[in-house]
Parts: structure tokens; sequence; C-alpha cells
């Protein structure tokens, strides 16, 4: 294998975790009396972080109504969060085979690097019992968001490898974009989040349509 390090997205990649998220956003868009969406809706609005899915949804759309206030956000965002919380790991699950390729790259230090926030990252990691197999885990609060290449940059430094020696692999068109924008060779997974786009328009090195895939694909 010729990369020392593999980073990992989560939402889309790891775990399919849209479903407690559908049943958040209908909660909280039930206690604001607004019009409940589709999980599909929900499946395009994820991607960009907890605030950009808060105010998809209250907009019903990707583009952002501009007629809602700052305060209808934050209480939505707030309403959002208690029900995420609450629901937090009971319906999401890993996507088949996680655990086989983990175990696979024991030997590989790896990273996760997602736009979720830590409070919910960390809490979903701890559900699914696979918190132990990253040495480092970059967050959506902790700083710049992915398409910027700041989190796989810090994510590099902190496991002590050069970007070019890393390979990014994740499920949407900001894991794609921040990977090139941090000069690292990127594995695409098309069964995730990737909102209706076809993943191949950013060339990433590797295309793989299941998560088991991965293990021949960089082996080769
Ligand atoms: O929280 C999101 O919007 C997506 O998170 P991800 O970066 O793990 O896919
Ligand atoms: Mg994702």
């Amino acid at each position: 294998m010729k990369y020392q390090a593999l980073i990992f997205d989560l939402d889309g990649t790891l775990v399919d975790s849209v479903p407690d998220m559908y049943i958040a956003v209908n909660l909280m868009l039930t206690d604001l009396a607004r019009p409940v969406i589709s999980h599909a809706m929900v499946s395009q609005f994820v991607g960009n972080g907890i605030e950009q899915l808060v105010v998809r949804a209250l907009s019903g759309d990707m583009e952002p109504n501009p007629l809602l206030t700052e305060q209808e956000i934050s209480r939505a965002n707030a309403l959002f969060c208690q029900h995420y919380l609450a629901v937090l790991g009971q319906y999401s699950q890993l996507y088949p085979h996680v655990e086989t390729v983990l175990a696979a790259f024991a030997a590989t230090p790896k990273a996760l690097v997602t736009n979720k926030a830590r409070r919910f990252t960390e809490a979903l990691l701890a559900k699914l019992g696979i918190a132990s197999h990253f040495q480092v885990i970059v967050c959506g609060d902790d700083g710049a968001k992915k398409p910027s290449p700041e989190p796989l940059l810090k994510a590099c430094q902190q496991l002590g490898v050069e970007p070019a020696q890393a390979l990014m692999i994740g499920d949407s068109k900001s894991d794609l974009l921040a990977a090139q924008a941090a000069a690292m060779d990127a594995l695409a997974l098309s069964g995730g989040y990737h909102q209706g786009e076809d993943l191949r328009q950013y060339n990433p090195e590797y295309l793989c349509d299941q998560f088991l895939d991965i293990i021949t694909a960089i082996n080769r």
C-alpha cells in the first residue's frame, strides 16, 4: 500500500447517519409548525455541517431562503441539536464491512475528518464503537470545514505524515475538493450523500461503490 495514513470522512462514508438526522430535522420542523421534509431531501442537505442542514431544512431547498432571520435560524438550530442528541446513534448504522476494512489497515495511522460538530461526532463514534481505530479526530467546529484543506492538513500534521503520503476517503464534493486543495489523493465512495452529483467530475484517484472495495483499490 502506497499510503502512510488514511483519512476518513464520517457521514455517508463510515456511517449511514441520515436516519437519525431525518428524525431530528422533522421533530424540529414540527416544533416550529413548518412542513416536514423527506428522507431524500435530508440526504441531499447533509455534507456541509449542521448549520447548513438546518437552514436548508427550513428553506426546503439547498439554497437558503433569504427571508429567514438570524433568530429563526438560531432557534431551529437549538431545537435540532436537542432532538439530534436525543436520537443520535439509535437509527444510524455503520455501512457494511466498515470494521473489516478498518481492521485490515490496523497498522496504518488513521484520522477521522468530519464536518459534524465534535459533541455529536464523539457521541456517535462511542455508540458505534469505532473511536479506537482513529489516532486523530478533527471536527467541523474545531476550525474551518471541508472543502477547506485546513482540517485535512491538521490531521496529517497530527499524524506526522505529509499530505502527499495520505489518502482522503469520502462521499462528497467537500471531501474531494478539500483533498485536492491539500494536494492529497482521494478515494470517492459512490454510495453516500453526494448531493445528487457525479463525483467523477472531481477526478478522485479511486472510485468505489462499496466500502469493502477500498482494500483492493488501494492495495493494487
Ligand atoms: O455534518 C455534515 O454535514 C457532514 O459530515 P461529514 O463531513 O462527516 O460528511
Ligand atoms: Mg460525508
